[in-house]
């Protein structure tokens, strides 16, 4: 299969995930945008970014393939949950639309392969969130251009664990061909190699890059807070 030109200086890079969670200090429009120029400037070859208003300021700032979703929710298909909301993110000027791509129920009745048409009608490229090798094997299938490992601990069939899911990175990239991303909770850059090395096209790395709350967290815990 041949790559689409967006995923070729993507190839064996990072991406960074310039995201905050709901009531976060960070989570302001300009704050993000300067996570992304951050990244930009230390080397990111992508950015991922979350909801169309951020999008569109990530867009106007940094000149790297942006991969976009709006989650919309906590529970259930949050990430890009339906055609209305993936549409947005193609519009606000994401190169690539993430969306849940798992088998479980979506909001508006609609399917994965629905949001993919979509998406492509509008211009853009799909990520496939996903969580285990069936979801992936899917996905693709349904005309996803890349399938992310995003989701693997947080749904019920898959298992929480702390580090990154680096086996089903090589389960994927085994059965795929299309582009498999390594993504969620890669901690370290040594991680970040060892996805590359298993198989990854590229790897995306959120907390460990752009969430302080998360880190000094992460601290404070450590010593007991
Ligand atoms: C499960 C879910 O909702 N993941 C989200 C997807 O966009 C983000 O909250 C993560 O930060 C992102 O996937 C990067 O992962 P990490 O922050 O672990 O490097």
């Amino acid at each position: 299969m041949t790559l689409p030109a967006l995923l070729v200086p993507l190839e064996g890079r990072l991406i960074v995930s310039c995201q905050a969670p709901e009531g976060d200090p960070m989570r302001e429009t300009g704050t993000l945008v300067r996570l992304a120029r951050s990244a930009a400037a230390g080397g990111a070859a992508g950015i991922r970014a979350n909801g169309p208003e951020v999008l569109a300021a990530v867009r106007q700032a940094v000149d790297l393939p942006l991969i976009g979703l709006w989650k919309d929710g906590a529970e259930g298909v949050y990430i890009t949950p339906t055609v209305r909301h993936a549409r947005a993110v193609a519009q606000a000027g994401a190169d690539v639309v993430a969306a849940d791509a798992t088998a479980r129920p979506r909001p508006d009745g609609s399917t994965f392969a629905r949001l993919v048409e979509a998406v492509h009608a509008a211009g853009a490229l799909v990520m496939a969130d996903v969580a285990t090798v069936d979801e992936g094997v899917t996905a693709a299938a349904e005309g996803a251009d890349m399938v992310s490992t995003t989701l693997s601990g947080y749904t019920p069939q898959s298992v929480p664990r702390e580090g990154p899911d680096l086996e089903l990175v090589a389960r994927l990239a085994a059965r795929l061909d299309v582009p498999v991303i390594a993504e969620g909770r890669i901690r370290t850059p040594q991680e970040a190699a060892a996805a590359l090395a298993g198989g990854a096209h590229s790897v995306v790395v959120g907390t460990a890059i752009t969430a302080p709350t998360a880190l000094t967290r992460q601290f404070a815990a450590h010593l007991g807070a």
